[in-house]
């Protein structure tokens, strides 16, 4: 079973490294967690969020998948090899717009809430930001000294903290504390990687 969830993990972590827009994804993916822990939300928007988030995770990391299964099949050009992949990214294309759309009509639903909510938002704004700051060093790639990423993991855990006592919404906070753990396990994966390269 503790192996299993080891692969699994390993499965998230290479996807974070390798694709740029699972990246790309977890980045957003915290701002989205950033609006949620801020105003005040419904059940249902949160569910709704939480669930759209996870679903473009799950269709990027399947998305992954196919590419390398697709690579393991055939190196060269192959018109099955090209169907095959851009029907992949058109399954993560459609999520990804969808999210973005829903995400948009629970802000304009909730715009009196957005209005009222300014020192919430300022507080998300002044102490977020650093926190996805932190969030983008960890998952670049480009090359760069280990306390680097040791500021940003150390950054991000005391910016999260100061954000916590005053969430709108703890599973938000819950869902930004595992993203900042993915990105600061994928810094770490990546710089093993150059290790052995260089080996
Ligand atoms: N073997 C192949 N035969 C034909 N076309 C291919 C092949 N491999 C890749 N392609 C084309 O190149 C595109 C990009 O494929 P690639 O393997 O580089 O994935 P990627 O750059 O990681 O894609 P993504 O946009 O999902 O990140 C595919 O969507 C497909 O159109």
């Amino acid at each position: 079973m503790l192996a299993s969830f080891l692969h699994a993990w390993n499965g998230l972590i290479h996807t974070v490294v390798h694709q740029r827009n699972m990246r790309v994804h977890l980045v957003s993916a915290l701002l989205v967690g950033l609006v949620g822990s801020g105003i005040e939300l419904g059940l249902a928007e949160k569910v709704t969020l939480i669930f759209c988030v996870l679903l473009i995770f799950f269709a990027e990391i399947l998305n992954s998948a196919l590419e390398h299964l697709v690579d393991l099949a055939t190196r060269h050009f192959d018109e099955k090899a090209r169907l095959t992949k851009d029907a992949a990214a058109a399954g993560v294309l459609v999520l990804a717009t969808g999210t973005v759309v829903i995400f948009a009509a629970i802000l304009v639903h909730n715009w009196q809430t957005v209005l009222d909510s300014g020192p919430q938002i300022a507080r998300q704004v002044a102490l977020g930001l650093p926190l996805a700051l932190c969030v983008l060093v960890l998952v670049l790639p480009r090359p760069r000294s280990v306390w680097v990423d040791r500021v940003a993991v150390v950054g991000g855990a005391v910016l999260l903290a100061a954000l916590a006592p005053r969430t709108a919404s703890s599973v938000f906070t819950a869902m930004n504390a595992g993203l900042l753990v993915v990105a600061g396990a994928a810094a770490r994966q990546r710089r093993l990687e150059r290790a052995r390269q260089h080996r």
